[in-house]
């Protein structure tokens, strides 16, 4: 069993809460986290953005305590161009249903810590706020504004950090300690970077429902959570609310962004930037790097098809890190060579945006999803050939092949993590056979011609055609858990970064106004369903493969919604 598998096992058991300070939740509301923040508790910073709806002076001064609010942000996949990405090629990333969910509240004001509390790595740590280092930090030409662009993580600043990351974990073995930092640092960072010393003490608690370390972006997606969450405190952000114009949406989540990448930094050293942007945004984009200190090319793609994505993962943990580091020693080893495999990639994703932008795009045609398809085996091979694949997953890719059931990749980093399989509208053959173990199509890969998908076929053959192909995929399902493989129900293209401000939902328990959703609560939900029970942005579906509603309370910024939606 991996390391952050046995971790996450264990970490399903609550552990107590830390004492909360008696917080004062109203029920949910229309307001926005801006208006109902208590100002007087709160950092003045200047808002650069369209301006709070009701005047400070007239905000509420009563309540003693901010009350405790939620953010959540999704993991992703990426469906072309990993590493590619990181030596300036195109990738899409699209957003999935996995998310990460920080819950966070307010401590009296005797109390004077900070508290992170992220029970899926069995990380729980208080700092002192007063002995933080916050000159080196407020240093002029170090200190940063909530609206800057911070490319490169300042080697001062990561060793002011450094004593006060010593203290996390000191006596667990090397291996649970990095992770650890890792995720204590990017905290921190950010942490110092945004807040200042009158911050309201407080503690940040952190679940997830994205495996970590799977090339699911669980690292960008924790730090958007803990950008937003600090944004929104000291008031750098603007809603999110109904009738945001797309812009200023927009503006909302680029800020959100470009912390979340510094958080990111933190936890890998060279990212690319993508996790985070489809993390922070949702959906599904384009994005390429453009070089040190320019903002990246980002297009959003709202036309990106909600493709049937099957996501196996091969429960085999391994570091981004390290995987980008491989194919930059490659780079080095043989630079010519490598050059072109990334720029082969690159074309590939160039290939795939060419069709989904295209005016007459029909993400239905059999033509299109085959020609998407293609380039998902061609992107796969390609990664095998940079050396990031690994046993497990071309393990994977041959039981998913031999059913010919789709066309399958590595997602993320590789070296373990997860595969993605784009369905076929219908599988290869209709030579499936029923035997003993379940359903055995006779499967060439070469037998799939472009006639065999375009060609009209009956109602009864279709029909028989979609029941063959959920007894293939009931079949694989059985032989991929077998080998410890994990399969997950994921949708594609879904919201990004959302605030449940305050922490109150109507979960249908009958609770007056709602229930609040406090730290012990929040900490007792059990595994992936309890969290999604509890907090879900989507309100539990009754069926498998349901289209579920966002959850009320949740609010989400939507760029891709007009008023007239
Ligand atoms: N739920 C979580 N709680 C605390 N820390 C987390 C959590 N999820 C991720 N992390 C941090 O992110 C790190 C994993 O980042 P890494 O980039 O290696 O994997 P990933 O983001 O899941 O995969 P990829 O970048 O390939 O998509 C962990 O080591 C930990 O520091
Ligand atoms: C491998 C990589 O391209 C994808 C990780 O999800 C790294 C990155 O883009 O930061």
């Amino acid at each position: 069993m991996s390391m952050t598998g046995s971790l996450r096992r264990k970490a399903r058991k609550a552990p107590a809460a830390v004492k909360e300070g008696v917080s004062h939740a109203t029920p949910a509301s229309d307001q926005s986290p801006i208006d109902s923040m208590p100002a007087q508790l709160l950092p003045q910073v200047p808002q650069t953005t369209a301006p709070p709806s009701k005047p400070a002076m007239q905000r509420k001064q009563s309540s003693p305590m901010m009350p405790p609010f939620m953010v959540s942000a999704p993991g992703k996949v990426i469906v072309y161009g990993e590493h590619a990405v990181v030596h300036m090629k195109p990738a899409i990333a699209a957003a999935i249903s996995l998310r990460s969910y920080l819950h966070v509240s307010f401590l009296s004001k005797s109390h004077r810590t900070v508290t992170i509390r992220f029970p899926d790595i069995e990380l729980e740590h208080t700092w002192n706020i007063d002995e933080l280092p916050w000159d080196a930090f407020n240093t002029p030409g170090k200190k940063k504004h909530y609206y800057d662009l911070v490319t490169a993580l300042d080697p001062e600043l990561m060793a002011a950090i450094q004593p006060h990351l010593d203290t996390v974990s000191p006596k667990l073995p090397e291996s649970i300690r990095k992770i650890h930092h890792s995720s204590a640092c990017s905290f921190l960072y950010l942490f110092l970077s945004l807040a200042s010393r009158k911050v309201s003490p407080c503690v940040y608690t952190l679940r997830s429902t994205i495996p970590l370390r799977a090339g699911l972006g669980s690292s960008a997606s924790i730090s958007v959570c803990i950008s937003a969450a600090l944004l929104l405190q000291i008031r750098a952000l603007s809603g999110p609310h109904q009738d945001q114009p797309p812009q200023e949406s927009e503006l909302q989540i680029e800020r959100i962004n470009r912390w979340a990448f510094v958080g990111e930094m933190c936890i890998h050293g060279n990212p690319s930037g993508i996790d985070n942007t489809v993390a922070a945004g949702g959906k599904a984009v384009l994005y390429q790097r453009q070089g040190q200190g320019k903002p990246s090319r980002i297009v959003p793609l709202h036309s990106f098809p909600e493709l049937p994505l099957l996501l196996v993962n091969t429960r085999q943990s391994r570091s981004t890190a390290v995987e980008v580091a491989k194919v930059a020693t490659l780079l080095t080893n043989h630079p010519a060579l490598t050059e072109t495999i990334l720029d082969a990639i690159g074309q590939i994703t160039e290939s795939a945006y060419k069709l989904i932008t295209a005016p007459d795009f029909d993400p239905k045609s059999h033509a299109s999803l085959k020609y998407l398809g293609d380039l998902v085996t061609i992107n796969h091979g390609l990664l095998v050939s940079l050396g990031v694949s690994h046993p497990k997953l071309e393990r994977i890719r041959e039981l998913i092949d031999h059913t010919g059931i789709g066309w399958t990749k590595l997602t993320g980093a590789g070296g373990g993590g997860c595969a993605i399989t784009i369905i076929k509208p219908r599988p290869t053959s209709t030579s499936a056979t029923a035997n003993g173990n379940g359903v055995h199509a006779e499967h060439s890969s070469s037998s799939e011609s472009d006639s065999e998908l375009d060609s009209p076929v009956a109602a009864s053959v279709i029909s028989s055609g979609t029941k063959l192909k959920h007894a293939i995929l009931d079949s694989l399902e059985v032989k991929l858990e077998n080998e410890g493989f994990e399969k997950f129900e994921t949708t594609l293209a879904g919201d990004g970064v959302g605030v449940l401000w305050p922490a109150v939902l109507h979960n249908g328990n009958e609770e007056e106004g709602g229930e609040e959703i406090d730290q012990e609560k929040f900490l007792r939900a059990e595994g992936t369903e309890g969290i999604e029970r509890l907090v879900g942005v989507k309100s539990a579906g009754i069926r498998k493969n349901v289209e579920r509603e966002v959850r009320e309370g949740w609010k989400f910024w939507r760029p891709w919604e007009t008023s007239e939606d």
